[in-house]
C-alpha cells in the first residue's frame, strides 16, 4: 500500500534527502503524489523566436550570432542568439566561468528554455538552461509539462522530480482506491483519482496550462472536493459523536421571562428568534453546540444571560469565557445587574485576584453555590471545579481556538453528563468559512440592531489632517462627546505600540489641558485597565487613547467619536469591530479612518467598502476575498483549517457542495470516511483537533 510505504524505500533517499522530506510533511510514497506542483514549463514544443510573448517562459532554438563580456557593477556574459527568420536574442549570465563562455562559439546552435523579458538591447534572456544542439540528430522534445515542485532548500528540483516519478510508477502497479462514489464524479464531472494524479504530475501537453495555473482543471477541482469531503464529513463525525452523548434537559425557565420583564428595553424580533433556537436546544437531553453570530453592539450579551439562566434555574452551573478581562469584567457587571436582583449567585475569577478572594470563589465554583462563572481562559486552570456544568458559553470563540473550547467542554465532564455549549462571535464569518471553521457547530444569526441606531458616519483622511481631526474632537468633546482615539499599530511590538499611544495621549493633554484624557493599552496591569475603562464608562474622562486592546466588547453606549490612525494597516474585519465600538447608543456617531499617504489603490478600495457600508456580514466578505480567513478568523482559528491542497479563498465555492456529500458520505457510508480521513489527515494534518 502506497500509503504504508516509507520514503527511504525509494531509489535515492538517505538519512539526509528523508530529513528534508519530513520537512515538507511527506512521510509515505503517497505523500508525494499529493505533493502537487507548483507551476509546470513547458518544453514539448520550440516557439519561433517571433512568436514568444514577453514574461512567457519558452522552448527555443538559434543560432549563435554573437558573444560579449559586459564590465560593470556586475560583470555579465552576454551571447546573442539568432533565429532561421533572423530575430535576435540576448542570453545574459551574471554567473559563469570563463570556459563556459568559451563554448558559445558563432554558428553553433543552442536551445534554450527561460522567460523572455525585454532588454537594453530587445529580446533577452536571464540564466536560462541551454544545450547545444546538433541539427542533423536534435534532442527529442519532452513528452509531458515539466512540474516544479514546493522544495526546501538542499532538495533540488531534479532529486523530486525523480522521486515522484518513482512515486508514479509504483501508483501505475498499485492504483490508489477510488473513495468518492460514481454519482458524485458523474454529477460534478470530476476525473477519477488515479487519472488526476497522473494529469497533474505529468500533464500532457494538450491540457490547459491556464487552467492549471488558475486550479480550475478538473483534476485539480477532484482533489479539491476530495479533500473538503473528508474535511466537512471529519466534523460531521463530531458532531454526531457529541449527539449521541448526554446533556442535561434543561427546561424552559420562569426566571428568564422574569429579566425580560427587567429589562429597560424589549428584544428584537432576531434576538427573540435566537432566543428560542437556543431555548430549543437546552431542553433537549444532548450537548446544543451552537454558534451565535451577531454583528457588533447586536446585543449577544442579554441573550447568553437568557441562556444561562434557564440552566441556572434547573440547578445547574454556567461558564461564562471572554477573551479579555475588560470584557470579562463588562460582563460580570452586566450579568450582577441582570441576575443577583433574581436571587442568582454570580462568582467571578480573574488573574490579578487576591489569594483569599480567589479560594471565596473557586469555593463557590466548586460548592455549586455560585451558578454563574465569569473569567478569561482562567476558567479551564485545574484549580477549578466546578459542581455541576451546565452550559458553557464561549464569547468570541476564534481568540481562544478549538483546544481550548474542548479544554473547559472536558471539566464539566461527569459520568452522567456533557455540559451544552453555546459560541458567541461578533466577527461576521462568511458562511462558507464559517461552515469550514464551525461546521460541528448550529448556526444562528442576530441579523438585526436594536431599534434607534443610527448608521455610523465614516470619513477617510489622509494623515496630513491629523492636527485639524486632533482639533475638531477637542471641540465635540466640550460639547459632551465622549471619543476613542485608537492608536496605529506600526509594529508587532507591544511595548512599541503602548508608546505611540502615550505619545498621542500626551499630545492632547499638552496641547488642551482641560481635556480629560485616558489612556488604555495592553502592558497596563489589570486593575489600571479596569480603573480606566470604569472612568470613561462613568463619562469621568471624554477622550479614551487607546491601542487595538479595546477591539472586542467594550460596551460604552455614550461614546460616539471614534478615530483610528493607520487604518491601512489594519484588516476589514478588525477595523469594523473598533468602529463598532461607537454607534451603540441612540446619539449618531462619527468614525474617522485616517490613513498614511500614499495609499495603494487596493487600500484605497479596502477603506472606501468601510466608508460605504457598516454592514459587518459585507465587509467580511470583502476581506474574505482581500486577506483570506486568518484575517477573519485568526491565527489560533486557521490554525485547524490547513490542507494541503484546497484553499479557504479560492475554493469557497465549493465548499457546500462538499458539505452536501459529507452528509450523504456519512450517514451511508462511515467506512469510506475513516478511510477517506486515513488518505488525508496522515502526519500532517488534523482537522479536528490542530
Ligand atoms: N433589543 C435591544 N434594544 C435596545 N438595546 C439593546 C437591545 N439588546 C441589547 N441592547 C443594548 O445594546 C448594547 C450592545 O449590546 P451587547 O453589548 O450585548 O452587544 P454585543 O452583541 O455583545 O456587541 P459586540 O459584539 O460589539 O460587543 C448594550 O448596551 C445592550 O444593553
Amino acid at each position: 500500500m502506497l500509503s504504508e510505504h516509507s520514503l527511504d524505500n525509494l531509489k535515492g533517499v538517505g538519512p539526509k534527502q528523508l530529513e528534508k522530506l519530513h520537512k515538507l510533511g511527506l512521510f509515505v510514497v503517497q505523500d508525494l503524489l499529493f505533493h502537487l506542483p507548483l507551476r509546470y514549463q513547458d518544453k514539448t514544443k520550440l516557439t519561433a523566436l517571433e512568436n514568444a510573448c514577453l514574461g512567457s517562459e519558452v522552448l527555443m532554438e538559434g543560432e549563435i550570432f554573437s558573444q560579449a563580456l559586459t564590465r560593470g557593477r556586475r560583470n555579465s556574459l552576454l551571447v546573442k542568439i539568432q533565429s532561421p527568420q533572423g530575430a535576435f536574442l540576448t542570453l545574459r549570465f551574471f554567473h559563469f566561468h570563463y570556459r563556459q563562455a568559451q563554448q558559445f562559439t558563432r554558428g553553433k546552435t543552442l536551445r534554450v528554455f527561460g522567460e523572455v523579458r525585454s532588454g537594453p538591447n530587445g529580446l533577452e534572456m536571464v540564466h536560462p538552461s541551454y544545450e547545444f544542439v546538433n541539427t542533423e540528430t536534435p534532442p527529442e522534445l519532452e513528452n509531458t509539462l515539466t512540474p516544479i515542485y514546493p522544495t526546501t532548500e538542499g532538495l533540488g528540483q531534479v532529486s523530486l522530480l525523480k522521486l515522484v516519478q518513482q512515486a508514479m510508477s509504483l501508483l501505475k502497479q498499485y492504483p490508489l482506491v477510488e473513495l468518492l462514489p460514481n454519482n458524485l464524479l458523474d454529477s460534478l464531472q470530476l476525473p477519477d483519482l488515479n487519472s488526476a494524479l497522473f494529469t497533474l504530475h505529468q500533464p500532457q501537453p494538450d491540457d490547459d496550462l491556464l487552467e492549471i495555473k488558475q486550479f480550475s482543471h478538473p483534476a485539480q477541482q477532484r482533489l479539491i472536493v476530495e479533500e473538503l469531503i473528508t474535511q466537512q464529513a471529519a466534523l460531521q463525525l463530531l458532531r454526531q459523536t457529541e449527539q449521541k452523548r448526554l446533556a442535561p434537559a434543561l427546561p424552559a425557565s420562569q426566571m428568564a421571562n422574569a429579566l425580560l420583564k427587567s429589562l429597560p428595553f424589549a428584544l428584537t424580533d432576531a434576538q427573540q428568534r435566537v432566543l428560542q433556537e437556543i431555548q430549543q436546544d437546552l431542553l433537549k437531553p444532548y450537548p446544543m453546540q451552537r454558534l451565535v453570530q451577531g454583528d457588533v453592539g447586536s446585543g449577544k450579551t442579554v441573550i447568553a444571560a437568557l441562556a444561562a439562566i434557564q440552566a441556572a434555574e434547573a440547578g445547574y452551573q454556567v461558564a461564562i469565557m471572554a477573551p479579555t478581562e475588560i470584557l470579562a469584567e463588562q460582563h460580570l457587571n452586566a450579568f450582577l445587574e441582570w441576575l443577583e436582583p433574581l436571587g442568582v449567585t454570580v462568582a467571578w475569577l480573574n488573574g490579578r485576584m487576591k489569594a483569599a478572594e480567589k479560594r471565596f470563589q473557586l469555593a463557590q465554583i466548586e460548592s455549586g453555590e455560585a451558578k454563574i462563572v465569569i473569567g478569561t481562559h482562567a476558567l479551564f486552570q485545574d484549580s477549578v471545579t466546578f459542581n455541576r456544568l451546565g452550559l458553557v458559553v464561549i464569547d468570541e470563540q476564534h481568540r481562544f481556538g478549538v483546544h481550548q473550547r474542548l479544554a473547559l467542554h472536558e471539566k464539566g465532564q461527569n459520568q452522567d453528563h456533557h455540559p451544552h455549549q453555546l459560541v458567541m462571535t461578533a466577527t461576521p464569518i462568511p458562511r462558507t468559512l464559517a461552515m469550514t471553521a464551525y461546521g460541528d457547530l448550529d448556526l444562528s444569526i442576530i441579523d438585526e440592531l436594536p431599534p434607534g441606531r443610527k448608521p455610523i458616519d465614516t470619513a477617510v483622511l489622509s494623515n496630513e489632517k491629523r492636527s485639524s481631526v486632533m482639533e475638531h474632537l477637542y471641540v465635540k468633546c466640550k460639547q459632551g462627546v465622549q471619543a476613542y482615539w485608537v492608536c496605529p499599530l506600526i509594529e508587532e511590538s507591544e511595548l512599541l505600540h503602548a508608546q505611540a499611544a502615550e505619545v498621542t495621549a500626551t499630545q492632547f493633554t499638552d496641547h488642551w489641558p482641560d481635556l480629560r484624557v485616558g489612556l488604555i493599552h495592553g502592558r497596563l496591569k489589570g486593575e489600571q485597565k479596569a480603573l480606566v475603562m470604569n472612568a470613561f464608562k462613568d463619562h469621568e474622562l471624554d477622550l479614551l487613547v487607546a491601542t487595538t486592546v479595546i477591539e472586542v466588547g467594550v460596551n460604552v453606549p455614550n461614546s460616539s467619536l471614534m478615530i483610528i490612525e493607520n487604518a491601512e494597516r489594519l484588516g476589514l474585519a478588525q477595523l469594523h469591530q473598533l468602529r463598532g465600538r461607537v454607534g451603540r447608543g441612540d446619539l449618531q456617531s462619527h468614525c474617522v479612518l485616517l490613513y498614511q499617504p500614499p495609499l495603494s489603490e487596493t487600500g484605497k478600495a479596502r477603506l472606501n467598502i468601510m466608508r460605504d457600508t457598516t454592514d459587518g456580514f459585507r465587509i467580511a466578505e470583502e476581506d474574505l476575498k482581500i486577506r483570506g480567513p486568518g484575517e477573519i478568523l485568526g491565527t489560533k482559528q486557521t490554525g485547524g483549517l490547513q490542507f494541503r491542497i484546497a484553499d479557504l479563498k479560492r475554493d469557497s465555492h465549493w465548499i457546500p457542495i462538499a458539505q452536501h456529500w459529507a452528509k450523504t458520505l456519512v450517514e451511508n457510508d462511515t467506512q469510506i470516511v475513516t478511510d477517506l480521513q486515513e488518505r488525508w489527515v496522515g502526519h500532517k494534518v488534523d482537522y479536528q483537533h490542530a
